[in-house]
Formats: structure tokens, C-alpha cells, sequence
């Protein structure tokens, strides 16, 4: 990449990390983690589609290994609630440390923590145990989570020095690289960058947002996104050494149109790294 280029990325890197600093963990969850957008009885809601898509992808069988890294976790834990029945080990990630302090108080069983147990009963249906057994599931996550940490994917070694013991078997990683790079070049940068941490023959599953240009990271808090479409996700995957196994899109129905965002759609995929 030419040196312009990179300076470039860089003055975008650092005016996206100052959008970032008044990000609302709390505020974040409503927007987008409460009905209608994780609406439970409607087959139609963005969240029930995601989790049909992880837990496709986590009980295909092809997915296995010792750890699952979440690139990006912000302050959510429904993208690893199929994952964490398949790792031994899972390590959650984020840049603010409100998001990794709001995931510790999840993790804590703090009472002022989000209540993730819609998720855990829905996420338990699909594996074909009762909705009771959320509570199980639960200890499971909070058993195999073993570190919150740092990281920011604009860096070659997005984690600190010794930060995991070795390349990750899988990464996850959702509403992440498109909502935190100020351009495209800087999407596939970070890409690159992220996938240091995964060996080769690791998976990599990826959920996001397409064709979006801002979305509200809390009351009044604009962080712009670079809006990005199928052929572009899939051509920067390929330029990053991926094989795609699969890339599917949820288009989102006007009641899911909230104006937290201005969405198109969302898409699911997951890549094997050459
Ligand atoms: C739209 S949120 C996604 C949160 C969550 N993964 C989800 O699925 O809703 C984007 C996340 O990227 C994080 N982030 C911002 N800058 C970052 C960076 N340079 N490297 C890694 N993560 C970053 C933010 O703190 C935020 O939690
Ligand atoms: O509908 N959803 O479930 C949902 C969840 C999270 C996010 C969006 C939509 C769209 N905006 C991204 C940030 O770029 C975050």
C-alpha cells in the first residue's frame, strides 16, 4: 500500500477511535438488542435470523477447535451463544472499556447486567433442549469465557504481546471492521490484521451491516460506517487468503427500521482461512 494511502487510513483510524469515545453500552442494547429488531416471536426479526445462522454454523461440523476468538464484541454476548458449546476456550474483545466492563458485569452475574436470558432460551430451542436449560447455558458461556480483552484491528497485532497462547481455531466477529473503518481500503486493512490471529484451516464467522453509512451508538452519538456490499465483503475475504463458504442476507423489513441506523440489510457469512 502506498505511503499516502496509509496516511490516509491513519487520520481516518484516529477520528473514527475519537467517534468512539461517548459509545452508550446501554443505550446501544435497546437500539438493537430489545424488540422489535430481537423480537422472539416473530420469525421475521433480525436477531432470530442471526442466531439460525450461528447456530447452523456452529453445529455444521466442520467448526471445531480449542479457542474462539470475538473480534469486537461491544457489549454483547448473543454471537458466541452457540460457539461456547464447541470451545473449550473463548476469548471476548473490545476496544472501549465500557463494552468489556459491561461484559464482565454479564459475566460477574451482576444484576445490573443486560438480561441475555431471551437469548439463552431461544439459542437452547434451537439445540433442541428446553428453553430451561438457558440457565445451564449460561454457566457453560460463563465457564469457557477466559479473558476480556483490548484490541484494536487498525493495528498489524490487533491483540497485546502474549495476549492468547497461540493463533485462534475460529474468530467471530459481528457489526465490527464496517463500523469502525473510515474506508474501505482501512476495512480490508484491518481485515488482514485480524486474521493474524487465526491459524490456517481456521474459520472465520463474520456478521454485518450492508450498505450502511451511520448508526447511533447512543443518544446522539453519529459513527459513521462505511457502507459495503456482498462483492465487495467477498472480494476483500479473498484478497485476505479466505476461502467463503457461505454468505447469506437478511433485507430488513420497514418495522425493523428504526432510526438507530440506515441499515439495508445484514449478512452472514463464514470463510476458511487458506
Ligand atoms: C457496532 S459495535 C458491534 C458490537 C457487537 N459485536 C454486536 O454484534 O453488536 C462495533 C464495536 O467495535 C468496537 N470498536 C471500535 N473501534 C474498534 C477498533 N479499532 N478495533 C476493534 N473494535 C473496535 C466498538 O467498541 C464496538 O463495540
Ligand atoms: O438489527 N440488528 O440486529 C442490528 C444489530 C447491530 C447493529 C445493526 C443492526 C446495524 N448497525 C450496526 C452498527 O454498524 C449494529
Amino acid at each position: 500500500m502506498e505511503k499516502r494511502e496509509e496516511a490516509g487510513i491513519e487520520a481516518g483510524v484516529a477520528a473514527m477511535a475519537q467517534c468512539y469515545q461517548p459509545f452508550d453500552p446501554a443505550a446501544y442494547l435497546q437500539y438493537n438488542y430489545t424488540p422489535p429488531r430481537a423480537d422472539f416471536s416473530r420469525l421475521d426479526s433480525i436477531v432470530p435470523w442471526k442466531l439460525g445462522c450461528l447456530h447452523r454454523a456452529f453445529t455444521a461440523g466442520d467448526i471445531c477447535g480449542g479457542t474462539l476468538v470475538d473480534v469486537g464484541s461491544g457489549p454483547t454476548l448473543y454471537q458466541v451463544l452457540s460457539g461456547c458449546e464447541v470451545f473449550e476456550k473463548l476469548v471476548l474483545t473490545d476496544f472501549l472499556p465500557q463494552n468489556r466492563a459491561a461484559l464482565r458485569r454479564w459475566l460477574g452475574d451482576d444484576p445490573g447486567s443486560f438480561d441475555w436470558s431471551p437469548y439463552l432460551r431461544h439459542v437452547c430451542q434451537l439445540e433442541g433442549r428446553s428453553p430451561e436449560a438457558w440457565r445451564e447455558k449460561a454457566a457453560r458461556l460463563r465457564s469457557v469465557v477466559t479473558d476480556v480483552l483490548p484490541i484494536d484491528v487498525h493495528r498489524p497485532a490487533p491483540l497485546l504481546p502474549g495476549a492468547l497462547p497461540g493463533p485462534a481455531d475460529c474468530l467471530v466477529s459481528s457489526f465490527c471492521l464496517e463500523a469502525v473503518s473510515p474506508d474501505r481500503p482501512a476495512f480490508t486493512q484491518a481485515l488482514r490484521h485480524v486474521s493474524t490471529l487465526l491459524r490456517p484451516g481456521g474459520h472465520l464467522v463474520m456478521i454485518g451491516a450492508l450498505e450502511e453509512s451511520y448508526y447511533l451508538g447512543g443518544p446522539g452519538v453519529r459513527i459513521p460506517v462505511v457502507p459495503v456490499d456482498q462483492a465487495f465483503v467477498t472480494a476483500s475475504l479473498e484478497e485476505c487468503g479466505y476461502t467463503v463458504l457461505e454468505f447469506c442476507t437478511y433485507v430488513l423489513p420497514a418495522d425493523m427500521c428504526v432510526g438507530v441506523d440506515d441499515v439495508v440489510g445484514i449478512f452472514f457469512l463464514k470463510a476458511r482461512k487458506k
